[in-house]
């Protein structure tokens, strides 16, 4: 069944996956601020800032007026980074009000430490809501290479419409009903890739990474059940799997931040250098203040924290790292599990 989409934001993630939605023959409009960008894509077939190399799909349409974008629409994604996602909705409050609303954003709201879903849940009370997150490289998506994610919400209708408009031989749609999890997993994992992305730069070797790799998920894992989440999420593609993708690939964009801070450079030259949003930077302040808020115990977040923000010398906080104290390898037993359901 045909279906009238919207998505908001035309950066990489949007671009993705209102294509995929047009390549599924639905009725697609993207919503993007730069007009000629807009015209380009409606004229040329082509995301030139993000994807000079993939064609989109013909049908899609591109729009910079957010209330013609949406007015239609029963399903709405959206793909703006975290600093902007309150903006970008609150205007639309009426037209958005009782639709299906998807965040695919991968951040935490600063001040408020609300995820994208509570943001919505506030703006919209009368929206159904869902998030979008597991081992998604946009360009890999470009690309239709084999991919996977999860469509997480409370409303099982809306888990089912996901699967449905987003579904394709190229594109596979699990659901998960924790979508505290899921979302705070898609957030999380990005500081992690920023210090994979400094291991490489290190030349660290494939014990390293592993290593970095298992604790991140025993640390994050820890913190999101500590604030409500189901460890059995961390588990699946919006844990391991995005932790993974988003540590190994030098296509992610916190794995490269972290690879120029490892290099010697500054912040702000990374940030500068690549263009587009790396959402680890301003994740990991704000997780590592809820943490000592809450006291969970998350040493790579606090020696990310002691490098980027106090500035200290990578091999001082490694150093301080492999001398710390060695916890249990599994934090979660499974009659603990059992216990919780
Ligand atoms: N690129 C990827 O592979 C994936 C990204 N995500 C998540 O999707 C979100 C968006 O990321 P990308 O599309 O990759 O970022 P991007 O940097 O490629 O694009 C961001 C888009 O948002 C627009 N934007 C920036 N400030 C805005 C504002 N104030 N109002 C409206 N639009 C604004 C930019 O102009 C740009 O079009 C992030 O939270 C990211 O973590 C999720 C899965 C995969
Ligand atoms: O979330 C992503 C892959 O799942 C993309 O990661 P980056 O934002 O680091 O590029």
């Amino acid at each position: 069944m045909k279906r009238i989409v919207a998505v908001l934001g035309g950066g990489s993630f949007g671009t993705a996956i209102a294509n995929i939605l047009c390549h599924n023959g639905h009725q697609v409009k993207l919503w993007l601020r730069d007009h000629q960008l807009a015209d380009h894509i409606n004229h040329q077939h082509v995301n030139n800032r993000y994807f000079p190399d993939y064609p989109l799909h013909p049908a899609l349409i591109a729009t910079t007026d957010p209330v013609q974008a949406v007015a239609d629409a029963e399903l709405v994604f959206i793909a703006t980074p975290s600093k902007a996602f309150r903006a970008t909705i609150h205007p639309l409050q009426q037209q958005l009000a009782g639709k299906c609303i998807v965040s695919t954003t991968k951040g935490i709201e600063a001040d408020s430490f609300m995820l994208m879903s509570q943001i919505l849940q506030q703006e919209i009370p009368t929206a159904k809501v869902g998030v979008l997150s597991g081992p998604n490289l946009a360009k890999e998506i470009m690309a239709k290479g084999l991919t996977a994610t999860v469509i997480a919400s409370a409303d099982n209708e809306l888990r089912q419409l996901v699967q449905s408009v987003l579904h394709c031989d190229y594109f596979r749609v699990y659901g998960n009903d924790d979508m505290f999890g899921v979302e705070l997993g898609g957030a999380l994992k990005n500081i992690y890739a920023i210090v994979a992305g400094m291991a490489e730069a290190m030349g660290m070797g494939a014990n390293t990474k592993s290593m970095l790799i298992t604790r991140a998920l025993a640390e994050m894992s820890r913190f999101a059940v500590n604030m409500g989440a189901n460890p059995m999420t961390f588990i699946g593609l919006a844990g391991v799997g995005d932790l993974i993708v988003t540590c190994m690939s030098p296509l992610s964009r916190n794995f490269q931040v972290g690879m120029a801070l490892g290099q010697g450079k500054s912040l702000e030259d990374a940030e500068a250098a690549l263009g587009q949003i790396a959402e680890g930077v301003n994740t990991l302040q704000l997780v590592k203040d809820q943490a000592d808020q809450i006291g969970v115990y998350m040493p790579l977040v606090s020696g990310l924290y002691e490098v980027v923000v106090m500035k200290q010398p990578v091999e001082k906080v490694v150093r301080s790292l492999m001398l710390g104290e060695q916890k249990t390898d599994v934090d979660f037993s499974v009659t603990e599990l059992l216990a919780r359901q």
